[in-house]
């Protein structure tokens, strides 16, 4: 994977440690030449590469009804072409009408893909970023994603970035205690100037060489910045709608940086969009897993990242949860929450096949492996308060090969279930 970042798979290195992918990265992407997303000092490649004639059609329908609130609403894509948008508007306890928040992080998705057409099409580097100037010379930058490569190895048990961990660790680490949105801003001003060529230490300067070299748009690190904000004062989620914001800020986001550099198949024929949106999609699945996973564990911190009002239709308080009880309702409850975490997982898996072949192998078999925490909530009969779901070892080691076996399946040509119609 990329940038400043790792690509550890899964539970603890055991597929990799991510330097293979650093190494790529560092090499200028000599793995990925043959993706849709080339690197930008090998300029021509990508105009070589670039399919014309306006990728059309998205398949965003999928993901809809059982997952959205409200059903209204048609939008339309770059290129005129009009699709559903189930949720874009949603009514708020006061009755008024607003944007969802999917309508508008699909905004982000849309402006990604926009930005990766704009590379493609551009003949002579016209939305050229600054020329970064890293500090010292050559060997340095290499010395620069090494160090990456050692903080993935350390910290990150599903791939990740080096600078979301850093960020991630900045209100979840050892000195979270002393976070402020203060120090918040000074981060997000660091996270400026990475894209603005102005390194702050060594691993900013491996970020701000992969930025510089892959069509990366700072909005979603922006967006997880918010999100690290977010968390400092929200401790609860009034619906779905807030909570899938949250979830699109904290590993969302990932999903959408991850894209521009692990690059789509030549050979696809999905829509740029559609591939943002599955990885969009993988980020929440993740991210809601993470969630029913630790229930138990986010409660004894006061925090409870459950939509309050399915809370109440299931006819729990917050005080069922802190008293960790599981209880049939508790079951109903979770039931839901798992089939719509699963919702997500599905609408991801369609865009695996889509990605370049080096990416496919890792990202299947992190999204399969997540996915199996939701069985094993379901084996420890939803008991998520003091029990911890967990895949075991031998089958983890199971799913790897599995993994292996289907992503050497390329794209299909016509009938993958985003392509462009
Ligand atoms: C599907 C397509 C088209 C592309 C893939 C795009 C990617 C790479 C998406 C992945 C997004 C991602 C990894 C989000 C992070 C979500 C998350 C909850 C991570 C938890 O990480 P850890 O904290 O290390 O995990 P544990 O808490 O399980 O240890």
């Amino acid at each position: 994977m990329s940038v400043a970042l790792l690509w550890v798979v899964s539970p603890n290195s055991e597929v990799s440690n991510g330097t293979g992918f650093l190494d790529s990265v560092r090499e200028g992407n000599r793995g990925l030449e043959s993706s849709r997303f080339p690197s930008r000092d090998r300029n021509s490649m990508w105009k070589g590469r670039f399919k014309k004639g306006g990728r059309q059609g998205w398949n965003f329908g999928s993901l809809n009804a059982d997952l959205r609130y409200s059903c209204l609403g048609r939008s339309r894509t770059e290129n005129g072409r009009s699709f559903s948008v189930q949720s874009s508007l949603v009514a708020s306890p006061a009755g008024e009408m607003a944007v969802s928040s999917e309508k508008k992080v699909y905004e982000v998705v849309l402006k990604q893909a926009a930005l990766v057409k704009r590379h493609l099409i551009s003949t002579d580097d016209i939305e050229v970023k600054p020329e970064i100037v890293l500090p010292g010379n050559l060997g340095l930058l290499s010395e620069a994603y090494d160090r990456c490569g050692e903080v993935c190895a350390e910290y990150a048990k599903t791939f990740y970035l080096v600078w979301c961990r850093r960020t991630d660790e900045l209100v979840d680490g050892p000195n979270a205690s002393h976070i402020t949105p203060q120090a918040l801003d000074r981060w997000e001003a660091r996270l400026e100037d990475i894209f603005n060529g102005r390194p702050f230490d060594m691993l900013d300067a491996a970020l701000s060489d992969t930025v510089s070299r892959f069509p990366v748009d700072i909005q979603p690190f922006r967006d997880m910045v918010e999100g690290m904000r977010m968390d400092l004062w929200k401790s609860r989620y009034n619906n779905f709608d807030e909570l899938y914001l949250y979830c699109y800020y904290v590993a969302g986001t990932v999903g959408l940086m991850s894209v521009p550099i692990m690059g789509i198949a030549p050979e696809s024929k999905a829509t740029t969009e559609s591939v943002y949106n599955a990885a969009l999609a993988l980020g929440i699945a993740n991210q809601l897993t993470n969630i029913l996973r630790d229930v138990g564990e986010d409660a004894r911190r006061g925090r409870l990242y459950l939509p309050q009002d399915e809370l109440a239709q299931a006819g729990l308080s917050d005080e069922d949860i802190f008293a960790g009880k599981v209880t049939d309702k508790w079951r109903i409850f979770m039931k839901k929450q798992i089939q719509r975490a699963r919702k997500f997982f599905d609408e991801a898996e369609k865009g695996v096949t889509e990605l370049s072949s080096a990416s496919r192998w890792p990202v299947l078999a992190s999204l399969l492996l997540y996915r199996k925490i939701l069985d094993e909530i379901e084996a420890n009969d939803f008991n998520n308060f003091t029990k911890r779901a967990y895949v075991s070892k031998p089958k983890k080691l199971l799913t790897l090969p599995i993994a292996y076996a289907r992503s050497l399946v390329p794209p299909k040509s016509t009938s993958s279930p985003l392509a462009k119609t």
